[in-house]
């Protein structure tokens, strides 16, 4: 287990993390969420020991991380890290051989995941005549050419054609099926949904929530849908907020305690229902909803 404890994190006057805890289990993958600025980034470079923290600790296997443990990571970084002028498949190597593999070893762990991204056309190319995607493709190569036991992967998705981005997807899963724990930020929270069996928001540096997107779900008010009644007919009811509605349909959010029987009732009073069940938030809204309390940090993921 990647084991991430009581980071904290300070530039200048600025506190970039403020006890960030959290772990990644082995087989699972793991979606790192949160604003601009909400500190990611920091986050990943202290697991990858590209900063120190100023407090905290990161284990992997009960045990700190060090530059052993290191060498086994594939780490994909925010600040895109390749040689413009070095062709792609000796780039890898070069990258692989770094991490410790035979040159043998490396030439085809290079020529199977540029196959996998769809490069193979493009293993001969030098690096800056590749588009933009391209080179990211190139980059998520070099995160996983070494066979790494840890992903730690930083925007991954960014830039990436749909294709790729349903490439990586199943290698995420795949490495993840092979028993190795991935993490990965990103804004795109209907992909971390479909994505990820875990998920941490994190909020101007702290834990916002972690868990399965159902604990969040479950951990939030319930929310019913109500198709019928005339708009309005809900304003006022004790104990529930009128959410949204949208033509003949009413989104409320119930207080704790508050009996959906008495919703549904007061729902029958207005006028005929044809339709009423819970209504099962999305990622981005839990988002929302768990960023939502602290002053400054309410922005899009
Ligand atoms: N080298 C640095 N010097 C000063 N401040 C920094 C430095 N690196 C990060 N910060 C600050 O730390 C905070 C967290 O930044 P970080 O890059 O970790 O955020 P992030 O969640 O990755 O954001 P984004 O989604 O925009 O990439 C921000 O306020 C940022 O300005």
């Amino acid at each position: 287990m990647l084991a991430i404890e009581g980071l904290a994190k300070r530039f200048g006057t600025a506190t970039a993390l403020d006890g960030v805890t959290f772990q990644v289990r082995p087989g699972e993958v793991f979606g790192f969420v949160g604003g601009n600025g909400a500190g990611k980034t920091t986050t990943m470079r202290i697991v990858l020991g590209v900063l120190d923290p100023d407090a905290g600790t990161v284990s992997w296997r009960g045990s700190p991380v060090d530059a052993t443990v290191r060498r086994r990571i594939g780490y994909l970084p925010e600040e895109r890290g390749l040689y413009p002028k070095m062709r792609v498949t000796e780039h890898l190597v070069y990258l692989a051989r770094l991490h410790g593999m035979s040159r043998s070893a490396a030439r085809d762990a290079a020529a199977t995941w540029t196959g996998r991204v769809g490069l193979a056309e493009r293993r001969h190319d030098e690096v800056q005549k590749l588009s933009l995607g391209n080179q990211q493709r190139v980059q998520l190569c070099a995160a996983l050419v070494h066979d790494p036991d840890v992903l730690v992967l930083d925007e991954p998705f960014s830039g990436l054609d749909p294709a790729a981005v349903d490439t990586l997807s199943e290698v995420l899963r795949e490495r993840a099926a092979a028993g190795i724990p991935v993490i990965f930020s990103s804004h795109q929270l209907e992909l971390v949904e479909r994505l990820c069996d875990r998920v941490g928001i994190i909020s101007a540096g702290r834990m916002a929530a972690v868990g399965t997107v159902d604990d969040l779900r479950a951990a939030s008010a319930e929310r019913y849908d109500v198709t019928g009644p005339p708009a309005g007919w809900a304003d006022g009811l004790p104990g529930v907020r009128v959410l949204d509605t949208d033509g003949a349909r009413t989104r409320v959010e119930l207080e704790p305690g508050t009996d959906d029987q008495k919703l549904l009732a007061a729902a029958l009073q207005a006028g005929p229902v044809h339709a009423f069940g819970p209504y099962r938030p999305p990622l981005s809204e839990l988002y929302r909803d768990a960023v939502a309390d602290r002053p400054g940090t309410g922005g899009p993921a």
